[in-house]
């Protein structure tokens, strides 16, 4: 049976098409039970439609409180028992009791190269802080923001005369290479993940947060 997901979006959801093209490819052995978004405009549902992927929209503005938003999700996501949920620009904090729920079984791609730039505007502050090079991470998500254990990591150089636009376009390229690599390595159970630690096969990775460039060598 394909390996079972619930990837979660507030936007374009170009990596969840990253996942969708690559389970249609043959490429990824997953099955994307729901597409769920907290922004009813999210052209990522539109993308999970076409894909004939259920979806729901959680108004997060209609809840009292985060926690009463992340329970609520909760109950959607087990609704179909899926074996990792995928935040895939997911633009919402989660709870500490979330976090732990999904302990170990839910994934983040972020915009730069962890520890470095947590949290949002990650682009315009790398070139701010003068970095000759930014990336992606796909990490495990831990109640601390952005700090859960880094799966693999991707880089690009940062030119001269980069903007935040150009930066991101690059990001994006990387983030639909890795993203679903990670995916498929957690779907083939090639990674473990215990006490907030990450092991892997050793065909893959000697240690967690090694580049792309240096993980597929
Ligand atoms: N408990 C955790 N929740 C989330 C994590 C995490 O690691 N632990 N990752 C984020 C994803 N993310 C960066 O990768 C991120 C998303 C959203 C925010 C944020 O400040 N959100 C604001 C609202 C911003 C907006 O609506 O545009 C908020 O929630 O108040 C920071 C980082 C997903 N959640
Ligand atoms: N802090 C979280 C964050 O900024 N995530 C970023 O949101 C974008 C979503 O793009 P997509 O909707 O096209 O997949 C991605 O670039 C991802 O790294």
């Amino acid at each position: 049976m394909s390996f079972p997901i619930v990837v979660l979006i507030s936007g374009s959801g170009s990596n969840l098409q990253a996942l969708i093209d690559q389970s249609l490819q043959g490429q990824l052995d997953v099955k994307i039970r729901a597409v769920i978004s907290n922004k009813a405009d999210a052209y990522g549902l539109e993308r999970a439609k076409a894909a004939g992927i259920p979806t729901h929209t959680l108004n997060h503005r209609l809840f009292d409180s985060r926690e009463a938003f992340d329970t609520e999700l909760q109950q959607i996501i087990d609704q179909y028992s899926p074996k990792l949920v995928i935040l895939a620009g997911f633009m919402r904090i989660l709870t500490e009791s979330f976090a732990r729920h999904y302990e170990g079984r839910m994934l983040n791609v972020h915009p730069s190269l962890l520890p470095k730039f947590k949290g949002l505007n990650t682009h315009q502050r790398a070139i701010d802080a003068k970095e000759n090079e930014h990336g992606v991470s796909v990490h495990f998500v831990s109640a601390e923001l952005d700090a859960g254990a880094v799966i693999i990591q991707a880089s690009t150089d940062i030119a001269h005369d980069e903007t935040a636009e150009s930066l991101a376009k690059k990001v994006h390229s990387l983030e639909h290479i890795i993203y679903p690599l990670a995916v498929k390595w957690l779907s083939e159970d090639r990674i473990t993940f215990h006490d907030g630690k990450v092991s892997f096969d050793q065909k893959i990775l000697p240690e967690s947060g090694m580049r792309y460039n240096e993980a597929l060598k």
